[in-house]
């Protein structure tokens, strides 16, 4: 079952439960991992050890998954990772990936999580935060799985903004960004995505107690009214 985040303390006990900060995580992340890892390439150390506080950020295109990010960020310090910025950023460098991930993009798919979870990593490991913010992620089975192996972390908690599909595309034809998937055609195509690959995901983890669901209808600060409180929770908790 979903989880509500409401005022109500009825999920904080869940939260309390969950496991504390290992602090020889982050001590591990620095001093190296004796085994042969796909990403040597991008910097000797193992994924093994760059697991500390990591939080997934999932919901339909529009759902509003940024705008909370942002404030989570400043309400909180997270670290924010948008899988679906690293890909655009990846896109616009001289990337060998980057006309793939333009098409898959275009086209309202979802990039090979090799590719994603490697863009990950590689913030994760330059960050000195030890608390991650990761939007829209993972995004199908096959990303949450890569993430599992390659990375060798679990999400602490998963926050999922519901949002109807006629407030998802109001909100994606109106926000004026410049995205090549900020149309009616590739929006259809993200919105059946969303449901065939991404909803198994949340049920995943809404069956593992780490959901989270936030009805994602409001104004930007009345949503965030909702999501404050969890992560009050794991703060009080990481006490
Ligand atoms: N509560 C809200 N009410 C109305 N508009 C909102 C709300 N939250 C965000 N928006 C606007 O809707 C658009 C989509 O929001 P945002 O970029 O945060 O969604 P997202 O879930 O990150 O989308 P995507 O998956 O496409 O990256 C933006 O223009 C944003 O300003
Ligand atoms: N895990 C991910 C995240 C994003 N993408 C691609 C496909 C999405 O439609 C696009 C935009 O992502 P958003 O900014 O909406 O989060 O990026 C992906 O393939 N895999
Ligand atoms: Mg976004």
């Amino acid at each position: 079952m979903w989880k509500l985040a409401t005022k109500s303390s009825r999920f904080l006990p869940l939260l309390l439960q969950l496991p504390k900060h290992d602090a020889s995580l982050s001590q591990r992340f620095t001093t190296g991992f004796p085994f042969h890892s796909p990403f040597q390439e991008t910097g000797g150390i193992s994924p093994k050890q760059v697991a500390t506080v990591i939080t997934f950020v999932l919901g339909g295109p529009g759902s509003g998954k940024g705008t909370q990010c942002a404030k989570i960020v400043e309400t909180f310090g997270y670290k924010h990772l948008s899988a679906g910025d690293l890909l655009r950023r990846e896109m616009s460098s001289d990337s060998k990936y980057g006309s793939m991930i333009l098409n898959t993009i275009k086209e309202g798919k979802i990039v090979p999580s090799e590719v994603t979870v490697k863009l990950i990593l590689r913030e994760m490991k330059s960050s000195d935060n030890r608390k991650f913010l990761i939007d829209g992620f993972p995004r199908s089975e096959e990303n949450r799985i890569a993430f599992e192996q390659i990375i060798g972390a679990e999400p602490r908690f998963v926050l999922f903004f519901d949002c109807p599909e006629e407030e998802m595309v109001k909100r994606v034809l109106s926000r004026n960004e410049g995205r090549v998937d900020d149309n009616i055609d590739t929006m259809r195509n993200r919105l059946k995505v969303f449901e065939a690959l991404n909803l198994p995901v949340i049920d995943y983890y809404a069956k593992k107690g780490k959901l989270y669901r936030i009805n994602a209808v409001g104004t930007a600060d009345e949503i965030f009214k909702q999501v404050r409180p969890v992560f009050e929770a794991c703060e009080l908790e990481a006490k």
